[in-house]
């Protein structure tokens, strides 16, 4: 039976992406604002690229706080922020959606998701990953761990020095690892599980530009910096 240990470098790696997790999660906001009241596809489409658009802030800050990110070659940090921003965001809604709320919230969260606006193809492939993702019932900091392993993936487009990521992940993903084993000593298998689902959220990145442009509404209209990062306009 292995003695899986975190070290005292290791714990101080989890604190630092922890804390900057933490301070940088948009608020839960969107969540109850949807249980509170119905909005007209045109105000839903508004809500998204306005939490859209706060969610990618947030993200460049969290982001620096990876330690050795900012030591990265400049276009590669920003190679490796376009290409995680859709992944990041749609696992930042999996835990928004997973996360617990009083009995019959999920379920009109739900519904008022699938009345939004977005179109019905859609619906299936975007709600099976919130609900893989629920049923892994990850700890704050797998949360963490998962979303910085996210974004330092090596083979992002554009990247030139894959190493020099590789380098940053790996350590992630032994944490991430020891922390499986630590938290779900009866489920062997879990690490591998977390890590299928940064598999299916990249299939859920091809979805993402049709998944706005087809948009029950006319004239989708996006922030500048929306435009930067999702494949539209
Ligand atoms: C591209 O198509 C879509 C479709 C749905 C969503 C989505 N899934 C959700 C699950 C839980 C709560 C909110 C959710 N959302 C939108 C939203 O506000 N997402 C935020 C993005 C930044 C990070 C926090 C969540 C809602 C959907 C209902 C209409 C208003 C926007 C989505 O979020 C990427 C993207």
């Amino acid at each position: 039976k292995e003695k899986v240990e975190i070290t005292k470098a290791q714990r101080a790696l989890m604190k630092v992406i922890v804390d900057a997790y933490n301070r940088h999660k948009i608020p839960q906001d969107v969540a109850k604002k949807l249980l509170q009241d119905q909005y007209s596809a045109e105000e839903n489409f508004l809500l998204l690229t306005e939490m859209a658009t706060s969610q990618v802030q947030v993200l460049v800050e969290f982001t620096k706080n990876i330690p050795g990110f900012l030591s990265l070659n400049h276009e590669d940090q920003i190679a490796l922020l376009k290409g995680s921003a859709v992944e990041a965001m749609f696992l930042r809604s999996a835990q928004v959606f997973s996360q617990k709320m009083p009995n019959g919230h999920t379920e009109v969260l739900e519904e008022r998701i699938r009345k939004s606006g977005i179109s019905e193809e859609f619906m299936t492939p975007m709600f099976n990953f919130y609900k893989s993702i629920g049923e892994l019932h990850m700890i704050e900091e797998e949360q963490a761990l998962l979303t910085a392993i996210t974004i330092l993936t090596p083979d992002r487009p554009f990247v030139k020095d894959q190493q020099a990521v590789e380098r940053l992940q790996e350590p992630m993903l032994e944490v991430l690892r020891k922390l499986c084993v630590l938290q779900h000593p009866q489920e062997p298998q879990y690490f591998a599980r977390l890590l299928g689902r940064l598999t299916e959220l990249r299939t859920l990145n091809h979805y993402h530009a049709e998944m706005l442009t087809s948009w029950r509404m006319n004239d989708h209209k996006f922030t500048p910096l929306l435009c930067e990062i999702w494949d539209v306009q």
